[in-house]
């Protein structure tokens, strides 16, 4: 199994590091070999140092790989002339076309809530941010904007029919196996179709793929209705479908739900490859010491595990990621997990080890 790491910037090379040495453990304990890792240097510092935001062979050697880990990229204090930041892994999601971007929110027993009703203790829903179009299509990165002069700049936001069948199709799967897991299977489209032509589209796709899916119960949120409904009844919500850009605020509202970005894991997947990364950044605020949650990257490897199960034909991976959602959620249980990012005294090493630990005392799976 050959994984291609891009540790990145900041905390993306703690948290990488943890997610590695987590996956290391739990494949060990499931009597699988050890990942071949391929290195790929790649970000902000990088682009400092050498002029180019990844290595020279890096997006080639990503391809090769059976799945890619992202720590995080960017710093603020490093951008191009046009003030956008270093951002090579928008390159990734475009050239490998990883449209699917599962962002799962859940509440931990212990962890903090932001809510004080007590439903929220049942958070526990997925949003499904297509990753490579939207308005992101016109990301810098991609130089497609249609106008940049000194008197103005316009930005694309663009929906196909291809790729938007393509995530609908994903969602409405994916809220059925939520379903046959004993969760609610209701899949709500979030858009901002009373506006916009393109988000319309969106929609009208939807109503077309909603037609294979008659057991799948469905919803329609506009995106500034549905950011209200996340902070007022989350626990209603099972899982969202929705466009770049509003996924991208909504995931990083919804962690906060939840305790943090350091809960907020993350699989932007496509027709032949997944990246699996946490949906936070660099943070440069508590970088160098040792403050970073690194939970949201152990549970992005979990889904990179249940990924690669599916995609080599292996269940034992499929355990392998058990094992490790087991073991955050047996921690916040019994109070073996107490992250700095929610006021309590352990670092990015000692979460780390704990999670470790857990894994290889379990005996839920015997070496074989
Ligand atoms: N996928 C990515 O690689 C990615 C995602 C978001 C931002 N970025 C980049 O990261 C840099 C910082 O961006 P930002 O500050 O807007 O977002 P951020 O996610 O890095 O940080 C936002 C806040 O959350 C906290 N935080 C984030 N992850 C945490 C963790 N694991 N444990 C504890 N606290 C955590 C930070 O300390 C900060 O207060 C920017 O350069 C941005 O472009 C990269
Ligand atoms: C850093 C940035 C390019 C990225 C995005 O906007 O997609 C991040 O915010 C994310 O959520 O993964
Ligand atoms: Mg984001």
């Amino acid at each position: 199994m050959k994984i291609a790491l891009i540790r990145g910037d900041g905390i993306g090379i703690d948290v990488a590091d943890a997610a590695m040495a987590v996956l290391e453990a739990t494949l060990q304990k499931t009597g699988q070999p050890k990942p071949e890792l391929d290195e790929i240097h790649a970000g902000a510092a990088y682009f400092q140092e050498t002029g180019q935001d990844i290595e020279a062979d890096g997006e080639e050697r990503a391809e090769a790989a059976d799945a890619i880990f992202l720590g995080a990229i960017g710093l603020p204090s490093i951008r191009h002339a046009d003030g956008t930041e270093i951002s090579p892994h928008l390159r990734l999601r475009d050239r490998f076309g990883l449209y699917a971007g599962v962002r799962p929110v859940k509440a931990y027993p212990n962890a903090p809530q932001r809510l004080a009703d007590p439903r929220a203790a049942e958070i526990d829903l997925i949003i499904l941010r297509e990753s490579t179009e939207g308005l992101f299509y016109s990301a810098a990165a991609h130089k497609r904007s249609l106008v940049v002069n000194d008197d103005e700049v316009q930005d694309i936001l663009r929906i196909t029919r291809k790729t938007t069948t393509k995530l609908h199709r994903f969602a409405f799967d994916l809220a059925r196996k939520r379903q046959n897991k004993g969760f609610q299977g209701r899949l709500t489209c979030v858009d901002k179709a009373n506006v916009f032509t393109s988000l319309a589209f969106f929609r009208q796709i939807f109503d077309e793929v909603k037609t294979d899916y008659p057991d799948v119960l469905i919803g329609y949120n506009y995106v500034d209705a549905q950011a209200l409904d996340l902070v007022r009844k989350p626990w209603d919500f099972d899982v969202l479908v929705t466009e770049n850009m509003f996924g991208d605020i909504l995931s990083d509202l919804a962690g906060g739900l939840v305790g943090g970005m350091g809960m907020a894991a993350c699989a932007e997947i496509g027709d032949h490859t997944g990246l699996f990364q946490p949906a936070h950044g660099s943070a440069p605020d508590i970088m160098g010491q040792d403050k970073a949650n690194p939970l949201a990257a152990i549970l992005s490897g979990a889904l990179m595990l249940d990924y690669l199960a599916e995609k080599l034909g292996n269940p034992h991976l499929s355990d392998a990621a058990d094992l490790i959602n087991q073991a955050v959620d047996d921690g916040f249980r019994n109070n073996r997990l107490r992250p700095i990012e929610f006021g309590g005294d352990m670092g990015t090493r000692a979460i780390t080890k704990a999670i470790t630990d857990t894994v290889s005392e379990s005996r839920q799976i015997a070496a074989q």
